[in-house]
């Protein structure tokens, strides 16, 4: 059986000031070590659901688990959450603080008062893992967006969470760099990290992910594998989340081929190539 790796009950949350709540009554479980996609249109309470994933915003109500144990919000506790629970900002600039770039990625590693050497050690791995070596001495401002965000992604993955949470990656990336960014996350995965990341992309949902969560309006609305999502037309199209290109492509093909090809809408524009030379259908 698949275990819950963080777990949210009945989350409320409205923000001082706010008309509305946020969250009002949302229940979602995160399995662990699967490659999971958190799926809402803009404004739904993704990035505050995160904020409660590692104890940064306390719920108002409900209650966030890990492991099946109640967080604690007391200092000791949330900084061991937060080493365990890595979150990338959607914006890099929210998470840079330090002046240069190996700086920045042992910024935690001295929080947590590591040796030295060890501290040394890490860093240079993740300079390499990261391909930032070249950049270990720039100042942070020198960087461009793209590599922002991978210092970002560094500076998280150097505490080596049990869990990351990554919060729309893929905006304002290029298609070659979507393309890495999911490579990377797929490697994150491999090493042993349940990784949970926010997204409006229906196509980087479908093709990458194993589980998919859809939120809406601060609740759960769907959460299982994404065939199953995909057989929910209605409800993705009510959420103006659409249906993947794959999809569209798929349903273009003529009856005869998809029976031949097993009927199962594949995953990728490389496993649709596989299907089709496998059947010599083209
Ligand atoms: N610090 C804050 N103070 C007041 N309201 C906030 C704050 N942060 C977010 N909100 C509001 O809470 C709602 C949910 O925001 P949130 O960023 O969690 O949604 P989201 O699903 O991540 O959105 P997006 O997809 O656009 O990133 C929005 O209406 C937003 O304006």
């Amino acid at each position: 059986m698949t275990s819950r790796l963080l777990e949210f009950i009945d989350l409320q949350y409205k923000y001082p000031g706010g008309r509305e709540p946020v969250l009002s009554g949302l229940s979602l479980w995160i399995p662990e070590g699967k490659k999971c996609v958190l799926l809402g249109r803009n404004g739904c309470g993704k990035s505050t659901l995160f904020l409660h994933g590692n104890g940064i915003i306390e719920p108002q109500q409900g209650q966030v688990l890990w492991k099946g144990k109640p967080l604690v919000y007391k200092r000791a506790a949330l900084q061991e959450m937060t080493q365990k629970v890595g979150l990338v900002f959607q914006d890099p600039e929210h998470q840079l603080i330090a002046s240069t770039v190996a700086e920045d990625i042992s910024y935690g590693l001295f929080n947590q008062k590591l040796p030295v050497d060890v501290i040394r050690e890490k860093v240079e791995r993740v300079l390499d893992a990261f391909g930032l070596r070249e950049l270990a001495e720039a100042p942070i401002h020198h960087l461009s967006l793209g590599q922002k965000r991978r210092l970002a992604l560094a500076g998280v993955m150097v505490m080596e969470p049990e869990l990351l949470l990554l919060d729309e990656p893929t905006a304002y990336l290029d298609r070659y760099q979507t393309k890495n960014l999911l490579r990377e996350l797929d490697a994150i995965h491999r090493q042993g990290t349940t990784v949970l990341m926010a997204t409006h992309d229906m196509d980087i949902a479908f093709e990458w992910a194993e589980w998919i969560c859809i939120m809406d309006k601060g609740r759960l609305v769907f959460a299982g594998d994404p065939q199953e999502a995909l057989e929910n037309r209605a409800m993705l199209e009510s959420l103006h989340l659409g249906m993947p290109l794959l999809v569209d492509v798929w349903e273009a093909l003529p009856e005869q081929w998809k029976r031949e090809l097993g009927g199962n809408i594949p995953r990728s524009v490389d496993e649709l190539r596989k299907m089709l030379s496998v059947q010599r259908v083209w």
